[in-house]
């Protein structure tokens, strides 16, 4: 009903003064987002600030250079840069079985004949870049990929998902698995570098270029899958729960912890390496976990993937997708320090992608603005939303947002049952903030704050 009634108003019948204005009644510096959509999310920008030491150089000047301008929007915003003309948008699982052009290939080819052919990957990856114009396209593959090179073989059964075999259930089980090096990779994964670089290749003379992104599953995930196996969906985590709570299972669960990051690193440096721009780390089964639970199982695992990648000495942006980040971030510091003092101190992940349970303006609270954050819609507004709603969603999402980088994102993939027509909507609604008025001031404020540091 509310969300309703504020869209009727429509942009236009907002002037700058009512969505944004200076507080009068507390600090000089204090701004409040005054857009209705924004309810609960309003903050001073001075509290936030006066909790920061040095600024990364890139938001000191309010101008964008020529050079800046050619970098993909998303690549900009992942360095920090705030003076994009607006968020950029991506959405995870964008490429699927809601789209025609996907379905002329699931119907005919299985899920691996599709993953693992470059030149059908390249296609799959593309569709939704061609479609809808979003700021990204992500590879098409699965986290379960790199794991036959692994010794862990998995097909995605229609109606039934991912199965994994044989699975983990023994120390037998697990000695047969063999930890992925680089070689390895480049041996047994060669379509992924071939997507890669042919996707590099086909991306480098568009303008706007989008960013090419790689991906692939935090350790817990992916052990979790393995644990799982053919249960999948099914079993919903019962295994690896088991696994959790006895003594000889936590051993167990540790040492397949260990292998998989091990494992990540080294795909990770091969992704970099084929020509990925960005990596975005899912942790899709994190929701399974309590937060005392996470803070053992997920994130320092998570943290030795992201130390091992920047020990192997590549810097691109690594994104972190915390399905389950809702109720957990405060754990989460541990991985994605709320004070970041200068961009050395930063363990290494620069962005953290949040499910659409979370409350994206106290993550904005939490983080601070040097917090590059992404997310976080619900998915089904994007299935079953009319275009008010989704406008709105989008619109509150930026509002919460603000004060720091953002970037446009669902709080989990695209749903199977998304009209095509609703997509295009969405990245539509988010290409054109950047001519709302309501919006530009929005970008503004934000500009002068980082201008006055
Ligand atoms: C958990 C997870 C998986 N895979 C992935 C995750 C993390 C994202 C999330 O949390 O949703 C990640 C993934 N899977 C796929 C991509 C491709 C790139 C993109 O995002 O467009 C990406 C990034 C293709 C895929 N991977 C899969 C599909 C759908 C099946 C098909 O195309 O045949 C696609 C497009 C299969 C898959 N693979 C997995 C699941 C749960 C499924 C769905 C099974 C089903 O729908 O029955 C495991």
């Amino acid at each position: 009903m509310f969300l309703c009634s504020i869209t009727r108003l429509g942009h236009s019948t907002w002037t700058s003064r009512s969505w944004l204005r200076t507080s009068e009644a507390s600090n000089e510096t204090g701004l409040k987002w005054l857009h209705p959509r924004c309810a609960g999310s309003s903050y001073r920008f001075s509290s936030l600030y006066a909790s920061l030491g040095t600024q990364r150089d890139d938001s000191r000047s309010t101008e964008a250079s020529a050079a800046e301008n050619e970098q993909p929007l998303l690549l900009r915003v992942l360095r920090g840069d705030v003076r994009v003309p607006r968020p950029p948008v991506w959405l995870m699982r964008q490429a699927g079985r809601y789209m025609s052009a996907f379905r002329s290939y699931s119907d005919r080819y299985a899920f691996r004949e599709r993953a693992e052919n470059p030149e059908i990957a390249v296609e799959l990856s593309l569709q939704p870049w061609r479609a809808f114009g979003v700021d990204a396209v992500i590879m098409f593959a699965d986290i379960l990929t790199p794991l036959p090179a692994m010794g862990l073989d998995y097909q995605i059964v229609p109606g039934k998902g991912p199965c994994i075999k044989p699975s983990i259930r023994s120390m037998e089980d697990l000695a047969r698995i063999e930890p992925l090096t680089i070689d390895a990779a480049e041996a047994a994964l060669p379509f992924v570098g071939a997507t890669l670089t042919e996707l590099a290749r086909q991306l480098a003379t568009r303008h706007p270029r989008p960013a090419l992104l790689g991906f692939l599953g935090a350790p817990f995930t992916l052990a979790a899958y393995a644990i799982d196996g053919e249960g999948g969906r099914a079993t919903a985590g019962r295994h690896v729960k088991r696994m959790m709570y006895t003594a000889e299972g936590q051993n167990l669960l540790h040492r397949l912890l260990t292998i998989m990051t091990e494992s990540m690193v080294a795909y990770a440096v091969y992704q970099a390496r084929m020509g990925a721009e960005a990596i975005q780390i899912f942790d899709s089964w994190a929701h399974l976990l309590p937060p005392e639970d996470y803070r053992e199982l997920s994130l320092p695992y998570i943290a030795r993937l992201v130390q091992g990648i920047r020990a192997a000495d590549v810097q691109i942006p690594l994104i972190l997708f915390a399905n389950g980040s809702c109720g957990k971030l405060d754990t989460l510091e541990m991985v994605f320090p709320r004070r970041i003092i200068s961009t050395t101190d930063a363990p290494g992940l620069d962005a953290l992608g949040l499910d659409w349970k979370t409350s994206m303006a106290e993550a904005r609270r939490l983080y601070g603005p040097q917090a590059i954050l992404q997310g976080n819609i619900d998915p089904m507004v994007l299935a079953f939303g009319e275009q008010a709603t989704m406008a709105a969603a989008i619109d509150r999402c930026v509002c919460s947002a603000a004060g720091g980088p953002h970037i446009l994102n669902l709080g989990h993939g695209v749903m199977q049952e998304t009209p095509e027509d609703s997509v295009a909507y969405f990245c539509d609604h988010v290409r054109a903030l950047a001519s709302a008025n309501w919006y530009r001031d929005l970008r503004a404020a934000l500009i002068e704050k980082r201008g006055m540091l």
